[in-house]
């Protein structure tokens, strides 16, 4: 079978992306990646990746444009929908698989207007714009977060299940911004670092490329130790050797904590669309598998009030909450769908 797989814009799409050309190349498929060329598409596929074939057309976000922008915009994607349309038929594409962002509008257009079978994965507890459009067009729309769908569960590496344990106690904290740092979860950990060094506490931190050296210069004048990263590719064995982190609520970070059995102080993205970071997190709350709180500036005593908590109920409760081999489970969906 020959996939198209087409988003991306941020590490949280491109993670289901990666996982679905991983499970698909393990069951002797093949997939061409459709991206765009800006946001993060190139980074993640444009050297290393297991697609046969990657390509990153010109388009941009449409949703936050106005007047001409927005017009631009919509050019844009329409000369990549015409390019779409091209490769799909040179790769003989028998289905796509959208893991939505910006960039999936091009290739998702295409695929339905040659009539080949569409599928979507929704990354979050609260559909994006994109996705919503084209979910009534789509074979399979699954999520997460919808009781509905046909497959449970969220598609994230494997790496994330073999690394998993049961904290029991607080040695090692993780603050996580997400694929491109966030500054708030950066100055709150600026803010308790002289703080956890007192009670000897390790901190590892995922900074961010743009604020990274900002934050290496204010450690080093705290004089606090840090493990000090602006985008890792380790970061399954770094979560892994925490026991406490402190997150955005990006879904795919989420699901990888989750899985890892981390228990976490999520606090969301205040901006994301639709408020989504914070309904991502509303189970975790809900089941007592950890902490929301939004930013305020109560966020710092909410933090050190949770490193006296209890880590090893939530830990264990996380590990029975993930399902494992959600990416290979949608890839044989596809093959199902197909030769119905
Ligand atoms: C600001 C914003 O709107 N962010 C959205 C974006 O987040 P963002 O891209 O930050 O999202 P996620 O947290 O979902 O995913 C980040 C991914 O990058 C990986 N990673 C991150 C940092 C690093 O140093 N190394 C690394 O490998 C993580 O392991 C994870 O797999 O997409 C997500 C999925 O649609 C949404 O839920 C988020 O709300």
């Amino acid at each position: 079978m020959k996939l198209c797989i087409t988003g991306g814009g941020t590490g949280g799409h491109l993670m289901i992306a990666q996982a679905l050309v991983e499970a698909a190349v393990k069951d002797g498929h093949e997939a061409i990646f459709i991206g765009s060329m800006r946001g993060q598409d190139r980074k993640y596929f444009e050297h290393h990746s297991s697609f046969s074939h990657v390509y990153f057309l010109d388009t941009a976000g449409v949703v936050n444009k106005k007047g001409l922008g927005k017009f631009k915009a919509l050019f844009k994607i329409f000369l990549a929908f015409l390019k779409s349309r091209k490769l799909l038929k040179k790769h003989n594409i028998v289905a796509t698989y959208s893991v939505g962002g910006f960039s999936a509008a091009p290739a998702s257009i295409a695929t339905l207007s040659r009539s080949i079978p569409l599928f979507i994965h929704e990354q979050n507890a609260v559909e994006g714009r994109l996705n919503s459009l084209l979910k009534p067009f789509a074979k399979r729309f699954i999520s997460a977060y919808d009781n509905n769908s046909p497959i449970a569960g969220y598609p994230i590496k494997e790496d994330f299940f073999k690394h998993a344990r049961v904290r029991e106690s607080l040695k090692t904290i993780i603050f996580l911004g997400g694929s491109n740092g966030a500054k708030a979860i950066n100055d709150l950990a600026l803010s308790v670092a002289k703080h956890l060094k007192k009670l000897n506490i390790k901190i590892i931190h995922q900074a961010g490329e743009a604020d990274f050296e900002r934050v290496k210069k204010e450690y080093e004048s705290l004089h606090v130790e840090v493990e000090l990263y602006a985008f890792t590719k380790e970061l399954d064995k770094l979560i892994s050797s925490a026991d406490l982190a402190v997150s955005r609520a990006g879904a795919s970070t989420l699901w990888e904590l989750t899985a890892n059995g981390c228990p976490a102080l999520f606090i969301p993205y205040p901006y994301a669309a639709g408020d989504h970071q914070y309904y991502n997190a509303q189970f975790i709350v809900e089941n007592n598998l950890g902490w929301c709180e939004r930013e305020n500036e109560n966020i710092k005593s909410k933090l050190i009030s949770i490193l006296d908590e209890e880590l090893e109920s939530k830990s264990k409760a996380l590990l029975e909450y993930s399902s494992k081999d959600v990416a290979s489970k949608m890839i044989k969906d596809v093959t199902e769908v197909l030769n119905d």
